[in-house]
């Protein structure tokens, strides 16, 4: 149980965090005031470290095939670089508030979560098989989680040196390293085509419901291109409004959608359950999520959500 915590959007680490995370706090509009924070600098920098750890990974495995692999208990793989990344995070985030607890997806110790109404929830490497199958869509997940709602979003893409972030009811930012220093840039939510869906669609869905999800697309007459992309990196292309909506009829756990879901939001979308509600985190035992229809602007929402039903009436 965690008591006499900080608000999420403060996170001191120390006395002179507590003053600039104050200050911080109350003008929130401007890249130069969030970079202020210590905090964000801080985790900006982790997330920021933690890309590059990825990348020697990554790149050592590109050049000498070399990488150690095995497979957790659900047979999903888990390499060597999942870890390292697991662990720096683990330490990154204890660094900035010892007092928040880290659920991570590499975590054993998490038996505890129903006592935590504020958390870390972090995929240190999401899309283990993309980094396996070098397609460098794999991405660094945190969110910082208040009571089931998502405070603080972030996302890092290693094979781009980029990173996305936001704070609750704030802008959303990219932030690219340029030589030694990093260039933060609000995002403006792109203009919205409702006339023409661009959809992104897992790498591994060769199943039958996506093929169904089309046919019903087609059947409305609903024009629309898929593309195919690999892990939360779907998020980050609905960020850049290259992608409006990801519909999700397999497998995902609350760390791929935290962050992803904190990031939409900031830029008028979200990621919902079938019935249109956000998700809400650590309020079930089951961490799996169900299936979701995540949109870069609300708009596309009703539509995509009556597709997604129809999509399932029709293979019941
Ligand atoms: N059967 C399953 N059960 C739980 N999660 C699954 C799953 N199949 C895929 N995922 C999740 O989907 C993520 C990859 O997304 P995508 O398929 O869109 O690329 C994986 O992230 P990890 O690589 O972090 O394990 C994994 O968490
Ligand atoms: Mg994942």
């Amino acid at each position: 149980m965690i008591e006499d915590k900080p608000m999420p959007d403060e996170m001191p680490i120390n006395d002179a965090a507590v003053e600039s995370a104050t200050v911080a706090e109350s003008i929130v509009e401007s890249p130069a005031v969030l970079k202020a924070d210590q905090s964000i600098q801080l985790l900006v920098e982790l997330v920021k470290n933690v890309n590059h750890l990825l990348c020697e990974f990554y790149q050592d495995y590109q050049q000498n095939q070399v990488l150690q692999i095995s497979n957790k208990a659900d047979k999903s793989p888990v390499t060597e670089a999942d870890m390292a990344a697991h662990h720096l995070i683990e330490q990154g985030l204890k660094k900035i508030n010892p007092l928040i607890p880290v659920l991570s997806e590499e975590s054993s110790d998490y038996k505890l979560r129903f006592d935590w109404h504020e958390f870390w929830l972090v995929d240190p490497l999401d899309g283990t098989r993309e980094f396996i199958n070098q397609t460098g869509e794999f991405t660094v997940n945190i969110a910082l989680i208040h009571h089931g709602v998502v405070q603080l979003a972030i996302i890092g893409i290693p094979t781009l040196k980029r990173i996305y972030l936001t704070r609750k009811n704030q802008p959303l930012y990219r932030i690219d390293e340029a030589g030694d220093s990093l260039l933060w840039q609000e995002i403006q939510p792109k203009p919205v085509n409702l006339s023409s869906w661009q959809i992104a669609i897992s790498r591994r869905s060769e199943w039958k419901v996506y093929q169904q999800f089309k046919q019903v697309l087609h059947d409305r007459q609903q024009t629309f291109d898929c593309k195919n992309a690999g892990s939360a990196y779907k998020f980050c292309l609905m960020l850049e409004g290259e992608i409006d909506v990801y519909p999700r009829f397999h497998p995902t756990s609350e760390w791929d959608t935290a962050a992803g879901q904190g990031l939409l939001e900031a830029i008028g979308g979200g990621v919902y359950d079938l019935q249109g509600r956000p998700f809400a985190y650590n309020q079930r035992h089951d961490l799996l999520n169900g299936h979701f229809m995540a949109v870069r602007q609300n708009d596309f929402l009703p539509s995509a959500l009556q597709v997604a039903q129809e999509t399932l009436k029709a293979l019941t």
